[in-house]
């Protein structure tokens, strides 16, 4: 596809992750090397318990591989110690949640601009009014969430996750508590993030149909990354977890 040479924004090698020890010993990744360029938008897929948000988490600084190792524009992560970490996750990574996880005393515009208020920035006019415009907010910014339906609170959110500009959108099931039609938008919006504004997105879904926007969809089983779908669709994704239950069940 051309892009063999390209720099990884983020990547993953030989990733592994065990919980608790010994006879308790829980292995939530094995092995798992995967790249993600500039401007990619992937997908994470895979049963339950199948290492998705472990993989989410590892990736961006949330939790410590036991082997292998976590690499953001080629600085390996666990070279890092808590201030450098936290620096990174607060200057190359997005975060969009299930949860919408917003701040229920603060106005949608005082959510939006928080991660600049923590780190003492000033908004950038410009890229502040594309964001708000992009998430159809000029309307909403002085209502608190309860104000603002799920929909818009998850355009809140997403408008927060993007306002320091960020190489790196890390989306947990961002349309897990919205109707059909206000996570179109979302997944359209992150869709823009990837091809206009050339964010690398990793979104965790179990919805085929959120996939289906995704230019690649990992498949993560038993902690293992088990296959690759380019230029997914709902149809072949759905096909595609059907193999995991009947696998499941055999
Ligand atoms: N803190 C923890 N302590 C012990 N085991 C854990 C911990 N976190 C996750 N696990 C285990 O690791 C495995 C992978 O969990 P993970 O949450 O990454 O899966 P997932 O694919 O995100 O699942 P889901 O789709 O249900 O959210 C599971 O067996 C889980 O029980």
């Amino acid at each position: 596809m051309g892009t063999m040479n390209e720099h990884a924004v983020a990547e993953v090698e030989h990733l592994g992750k065990v919980y608790g020890t010994d006879g308790a010993a829980v292995v939530a990744l094995a092995e798992v090397s995967v790249r993600f360029r500039r401007g990619e938008f992937a997908a994470i897929m895979g049963p339950s318990g199948s290492g998705k948000s472990t993989f989410m988490h590892c990736l961006a600084g949330l939790d410590t591989p036991s082997s292998g190792k976590a690499s953001i524009a080629g600085v390996d992560l666990g070279s890092l110690n808590d201030e450098q970490l936290t620096q990174v996750r607060r200057e190359k990574i997005g975060f969009v949640f299930q949860s919408f996880n917003l701040l229920p005393t603060l106005s949608a515009w005082e959510n939006i601009t928080l991660p600049l208020s923590l780190s003492g920035k000033k908004p950038d006019p410009a890229w502040t009014e594309q964001v708000i415009e992009a998430m159809g907010l000029q309307d909403r910014l002085d209502h608190r969430p309860a104000q603002l339906s799920g929909g818009q609170q998850q355009r809140v959110a997403c408008a927060r996750a993007l306002i320091t500009r960020p190489e790196i959108v890390v989306a947990d099931e961002p349309t897990g508590n919205l109707d059909s039609r206000s996570g179109a938008q979302i997944l359209s919006l992150l869709q823009r993030c990837a091809r206009e504004w050339r964010q690398t997105v990793l979104m965790v879904t179990h919805d085929p149909i959120a996939a289906g926007y995704a230019d690649r969809v990992l498949f993560l089983a038993d902690g293992r990354l088990v296959d690759e779908m380019t230029q997914p669709t709902p149809g072949r994704v759905l096909d595609r977890m059907r193999r995991f239950d009947t696998q499941a069940v055999g």
